[in-house]
């Protein structure tokens, strides 16, 4: 997979270089490039945005640098025999970010980011390109931030650990909170590691049973438990799916 990312800030996806999504960089899993929106400025001041038409608070971002920047990209990508990208747009107005986005935005070979400050992008930027690739208005959740960056950090990650071979065996995402199966729409339940007491505190007795079974149920019902009394909307939405046999056996 290619990732663009295109930003008035390039130093603040340096988390990009480490973890599990510098290590996939590093495997050639993940081709990665930042770019400095101002590159396609061409004024003095390296100016990206203007006042508001219609008036209003705070500034917006102009449409030629990104114009000037998306044709760029995509015409560098093309070159390179990057094909069928597809752009997502970091807003508080976009569709909410879940894993099951995570897994359809896995499935594409290039994204290219265009994380906004201020109060966002010239309507027009999205209005034009969404003719020619698809666009993906996307949002992180309920809540205000200065700008995309922080987002495409969270995207990119909850992405990049869907592809084969990033993620170890021992680190499956299989039992991910959300992935499919008998724990699908449940949040995880504890985790416990060694030591087996800990300023006095013990581990549940079930998890050094070795009765697969029991463990499982323990793992579900506390998963249960979680989910009720952090996130009830999503029992409401997805009732769990009953045990099948093979757990009831164990
Ligand atoms: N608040 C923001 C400001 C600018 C760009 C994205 C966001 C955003 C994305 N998801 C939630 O918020």
């Amino acid at each position: 997979m290619r990732l663009d990312v295109v930003t008035i800030f390039p130093e603040y996806l340096d988390p990009l270089n480490v973890s599990l999504v510098g290590k996939a960089r590093a495997r050639g899993r993940l081709d990665v490039r930042v770019h400095d929106l101002r590159e396609w400025t061409h004024d003095r001041h390296n100016t990206v945005d203007d006042t508001p038409y219609g008036g209003g608070p705070g500034m917006v971002m102009k449409t030629d640098p990104w114009g000037d920047a998306l044709d760029s990209v995509l015409a560098d990508g093309y070159e390179t025999g990057a094909h069928a990208p597809a752009i997502v747009v970091p807003t508080p107005s976009g569709r909410p970010f879940t894993q099951e986005l995570a897994v359809e935005l896995s499935e594409r070979p290039w994204l290219i980011f265009t994380p906004a400050r201020y109060e966002g992008i010239d309507r027009r930027v999205v209005d034009e390109y969404a003719t020619r690739v698809p666009v993906y208005e996307v949002s992180i959740g309920d809540y205000v931030l200065a700008g995309g960056e922080a987002a495409v950090l969270v995207v990119t990650e909850a992405v990049a650990r869907l592809l084969p071979g990033v993620l170890g065996n021992a680190e499956s995402h299989r039992d991910d909170s959300f992935a499919p199966g008998a724990m699908a729409n449940l949040l995880e339940g504890p985790v416990y590691t060694k030591p087996p007491a800990w300023r006095g505190r013990e581990i549940p007795e079930v998890l050094l049973s070795g009765h697969h079974g029991r463990i499982a149920r323990w793992r579900r019902d506390e998963a249960l438990r979680r989910t009720t009394a952090n996130r009830p909307d999503l029992i409401e939405r997805c009732p769990p799916k009953a045990f099948d046999k093979k757990d009831r056996e164990m």
